[in-house]
């Protein structure tokens, strides 16, 4: 689908999608639990779709309802064995699948992981390393389909810290149900450390017990229980992040159902906005931001990848240098995040120059309308309608369906706050 968005202030109230790392995180302890686990206040989207897909399949009973205050879901948990081969459909979810491999082998199950668009290609080499060291059996003949078959045992673990932590994530759910005790360190130092420390929230309330020795290194007795509970989700911080640069280019939006103590490292984009000129205040509960006069800064992308894409676009219209740094690990998400909003945004007469591992973007007061891809990518979608205000014509987004992977009601809210958009 293509959509056209023609400049316009954008303005209102909206209540953002609920985050979408804890929503994959909470059904997974509770599918891990045995007994009945709620989980409220749910925003649908592809990837947690293929989170509830995959985890019905190794056992748990998951019912979705649909109430005034959002989506609810009511888990039975207790994950086993299933009879025969096992087709586990990622979607496009890195999370779902790297956060999965370790459970489909916990629960002693045989699966063959698919996948689409590009997270065949997206890194899975420190399983396959742990595969290797482990003698757990897999085929691929490079990327998905990906044949799993074996048992995870408990014992020493050490993953690379540098190509993403969501293979962290993955063996912290699964080594607590192993027979022993283990171990799971770091070789390198562990980059997107706050969605590791949001993993260990999770399973800390749903019971489980690991100890963080040192940066990295986590010890994790085995033998242990998910306890069951109902949690509410709270609202996602990488998704206020393109209202919030929407407002700043060009409006005044209050967002609301964000947490101020939020785990999310995400949260970052409060500050980091800030610290560009940007007006932004908590009043009466709600986070409201207006029209400012912004000026580059550094951003270090090592703990916040997801914040890249609004962040880069929101710096091309605005006055002076900003250096995006250590976000090598950007060009390995849904597409080449740095690459595609080098790209996109070149063609709307933006000054940005690729570096291997960040951004270097010469702001401009406005840049022109044009045609951009959305490299069937989610967040280069919206952070590309977010500057809309700023640009001189018509931005026509192909691929604008890409949305759906994450925040499905993008268009709708867009056209909420008073944005022209029209199916292309
Ligand atoms: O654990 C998570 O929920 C996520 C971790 C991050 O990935 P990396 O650890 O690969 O940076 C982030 O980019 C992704 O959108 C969600
Ligand atoms: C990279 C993302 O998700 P995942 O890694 O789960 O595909 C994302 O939502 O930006």
């Amino acid at each position: 689908m293509n959509i056209t968005i023609r400049p316009a202030p954008l303005s209102g109230t909206l209540r953002v999608p609920s985050s979408k790392s804890m929503t994959h995180r909470e059904i997974i302890a509770a599918a891990l639990a045995k007994g009945e686990t709620e989980v409220t206040g749910v925003t649908w989207s592809e990837d947690i779709e293929a989170t509830v897909r995959i985890l019905s399949l190794f056992g748990a009973a998951i019912e979705k309802k649909e109430g005034k205050e959002g989506i609810t879901l009511s888990i039975r948990g207790g994950l086993a064995k299933q009879e025969g081969l096992l087709h586990a459909d990622a979607g496009e979810s890195g999370s779902t699948l790297r956060f999965l491999i370790p459970l489909g082998l916990s629960s002693g199950n045989h699966v063959v992981y698919t996948g689409r668009g590009r997270l065949s290609e997206r890194p899975l080499t420190p399983y396959y390393d742990m595969f290797d060291r482990k003698q757990i059996s897999y085929h691929t003949e490079g990327g998905l389909p990906l044949e799993v078959q074996g048992t995870l045992p408990g014992g020493a673990y050490e993953l690379p810290g540098d190509v993403s932590s969501q293979f962290f994530t993955g063996l912290l759910f699964a080594l607590p149900l192993a027979d022993e005790d283990s171990t799971l360190r770091s070789t390198t130092p562990l980059e997107s450390k706050s969605y590791v420390d949001m993993t260990l929230d999770t399973l800390a309330r749903h019971g489980i017990t690991i100890h963080e020795k040192e940066e990295g290194l986590y010890e994790i007795p085995g033998r242990q229980h998910y306890k069951t509970g109902t949690f509410a989700v709270e609202g996602d911080y990488s998704q206020a992040a393109f209202w919030l640069t929407a407002a700043l280019s060009g409006g005044t939006i209050a967002l609301t159902g964000l947490s101020d103590t939020s785990l999310q490292g995400d949260r970052a984009i409060v500050t980091l906005l800030k610290d560009m000129g940007g007006h932004i205040e908590k009043k009466e509960g709600r986070l409201l931001a207006e029209k400012s006069s912004l000026h580059g800064i550094t951003m270090d992308a090592e703990n916040v990848p997801d914040l890249v894409p609004a962040f880069a676009a929101l710096a091309a219209v605005s006055e002076g240098v900003t250096e995006i740094i250590h976000a090598g690990r950007v060009r390995l998400k849904e597409c080449d995040r740095l690459h595609a909003m080098a790209v996109e945004l070149t063609k709307l007469g933006a000054e940005v120059e690729e570096k291997p591992e960040g951004l270097v973007i010469r702001g401009k007061p406005v840049l022109s309308g044009g045609t951009v891809s959305s490299w069937n990518d989610h967040r280069i979608a919206m952070a590309l309608a977010s500057i809309t205000p700023k640009l001189t014509g018509p931005l026509t987004i192909e691929g604008a369906e890409s949305v759906k992977k994450s925040y499905p009601r993008f268009w709708e809210d867009f056209r909420k706050v008073g944005g022209k958009v029209v199916e292309a």
